[in-house]
């Protein structure tokens, strides 16, 4: 089963790099079926205008709410799900993209300027669309290229046969565990005077997991205490709570 998404902007080539690496395979091999398009492909007048000024004033430009509906009419399909990128919007984490994984159709409208026209949005669900309003974090981008690329590569690597080795999927961070990446390391097992820890040499399967867990919550506990406190107190064991 193949995933269509389908990226609106009015800088397509912002989006090359998802013809690259992983994604780039994904979509040679079907199983990430990605188009992107030009905005100004919808627009009517001889300057291909997608922006006009704000009612009520104010700095910058808004995006045409006519322009974007011709072209979401045209692009959207029953089952599609309409991503809005905005500074404004929930944070994307790894459990939307885990459910955006598991869609058949993701249409992701790429503003610019000080933003889409609000109706745009407000049309849409009401003619029944689900529209997700996504923000990347507490930071200010000068469009939604950035998310779209985010978003796509974060659904695209959970599509199965995208990464080669479906394990790393389950122990990444933000993952099952809840918790952050333990430290990895790989040859030399010195380097500039580091030696690489004791027990990852050990070939000792039990004591690697644990030391392995032990990072991930010292780890977790130090940059994302948030994290911890969210977790589900019986993902922990007594052990976890010594650490
Ligand atoms: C303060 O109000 C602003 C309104 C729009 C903009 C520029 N802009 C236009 C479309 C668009 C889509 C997403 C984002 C974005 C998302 C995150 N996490 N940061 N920035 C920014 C975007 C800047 C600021």
């Amino acid at each position: 089963m193949s995933v269509r998404i389908d990226v609106l902007t009015i800088f397509p080539d912002y989006l090359a790099p998802l013809g690259l690496s992983l994604v780039g395979k994904a979509r040679e091999a079907g199983i990430l079926d990605l188009h992107v398009h030009d905005l100004r492909n919808w627009t009517t007048d001889r300057h291909r205008t997608v922006d006009d000024t704000p009612f009520g004033g104010g700095a910058g430009m808004v995006m045409r709410a006519d322009v974007w509906g011709t072209a979401l009419d045209e692009i959207l399909t029953p089952d599609a799900h309409l991503l809005l990128p905005t500074p404004s919007g929930q944070v994307f984490a790894q459990p939307t993209a885990h459910a955006l994984a598991a869609e058949t159709h993701l249409v992701v409208a790429c503003g610019r300027y000080e933003g889409i026209d609000a109706r745009v949005a407000e049309h849409y669900r009401a003619a029944g669309v689900r529209v997700s309003e996504l923000s990347l974090g507490d930071y200010v981008l000068n469009g939604g290229e950035v998310a779209a690329l985010v978003v796509v590569e974060a659904v695209a690597r959970l599509l199965p046969g995208v990464v080669g080795n479906p394990e790393s999927l389950v122990e990444e961070s933000h993952g099952e565990a809840g918790l952050l990446e333990y430290p990895v390391f790989t040859k030399p097992p010195t380097w500039r005077g580091l030696d690489v820890p004791d027990v990852l040499l050990s070939g000792h399967h039990a004591r690697i997991a644990r030391w392995r867990r032990d990072e991930a919550l010292r780890r977790t506990a130090a940059r994302r205490p948030d994290m911890l406190e969210a977790l589900d107190p019986a993902a922990l064991d007594a052990r976890d709570r010594e650490v």
